[in-house]
């Protein structure tokens, strides 16, 4: 815990350039430069994205940048298709490339700082982003294993404001010292219930499969940040109104939400 709360003291709120693909040297204070990890369906889109909006820096995703890749019927899109729905990985080339030119938008928009969700998915991903950038904090979220199908396939995505739902309903019971887990499911407000759309990738068999490659590819990962010192475990105790508070305690934020509520 003492080296978390050292990270996280080290990556004060202000603002300062994001300095991805240069290699400039580090300003004295500048925004968090932090990356979620976890498999499919833990959770960190929605984690990352409330983060985001209390540290007032970008929710980079590079499942978000695929799927607008494959929407704008680019000269990547077909390619991109076929293997996103067959639950494999992008190749490190396309997601760096998606990456760059994301992260080269929003700094020419004065941008600064960033959470990434999805990125670095593979060793060598990490390695590029370890060698242009300082990666202060590295939250690998986790929930036990049997609530991860169930979630994948319960998430539902408004087609008219982009929300994030998911419709699973989640107990598993406490066995051989496991507690037990309740997830109530994230319903959407009554005018998105129609509109409402399932991810093309998440079916059963595609789901398994991406669950297959997280732990081939990606769980390699969190090992690549545990030996640097870098690496926040977080066990999901539940739904939103359990973790949530809890995570913000695990990063030394609970007075920071606090505190932004009373300046609101
Ligand atoms: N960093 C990455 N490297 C390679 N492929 C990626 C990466 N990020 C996203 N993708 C591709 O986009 C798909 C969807 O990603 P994402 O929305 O993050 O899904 P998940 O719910 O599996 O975490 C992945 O299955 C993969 O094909």
């Amino acid at each position: 815990m003492a080296a978390i709360t050292r990270l996280v003291k080290r990556t004060p709120y202000l603002p300062c350039a994001a300095r991805f693909l240069s290699h400039a040297p580090p300003q004295k204070e500048r925004n968090v430069q932090w990356v979620f990890l976890g498999c499919p369906g833990v959770g960190k889109g929605t984690y990352a994205s409330r983060l985001c909006n209390l540290l007032g820096v970008p929710h980079i995703a590079t499942g978000d940048l695929v799927r607008s890749e494959l929407a704008s019927n680019g000269p990547l899109s077909s390619q991109l298709s076929e293997i996103v729905n067959q639950g494999k990985l992008v190749s490190d080339e396309i997601i760096m490339s998606l990456l760059s030119k994301r992260l080269a938008d929003g700094e020419a928009k004065g941008e600064s700082g960033f959470i990434l969700d999805g990125f670095p998915r593979t060793i060598k991903q990490a390695e590029i982003l370890e060698g242009v950038t300082d990666i202060d904090l590295v939250v690998n979220l986790k929930i036990q294993e049997e609530a991860l199908l169930a979630k994948c396939l319960g998430r539902r995505i408004c087609n008219q404001c982009g929300g994030n739902f998911n419709v699973a309903s989640i107990s598993l019971k406490g066995e051989n010292g496991r507690p037990g887990m309740v997830m109530a499911p994230l319903l959407p407000p009554a005018h998105c219930m129609s509109k409402l759309v399932t991810r093309s990738d998440d079916t059963e068999e595609v789901v398994k499969e991406r669950l297959r490659i997280y732990s081939e590819k990606s769980q390699p990962v969190e090992e690549f940040y545990r030996s640097r010192g870098k690496l926040l475990e977080f066990d999901l105790p539940g739904g939103i109104p359990e973790s949530w508070p809890k995570l913000l305690q695990a990063l030394n934020l609970y007075d920071y939400e606090e505190k932004q509520s009373v300046a609101a």
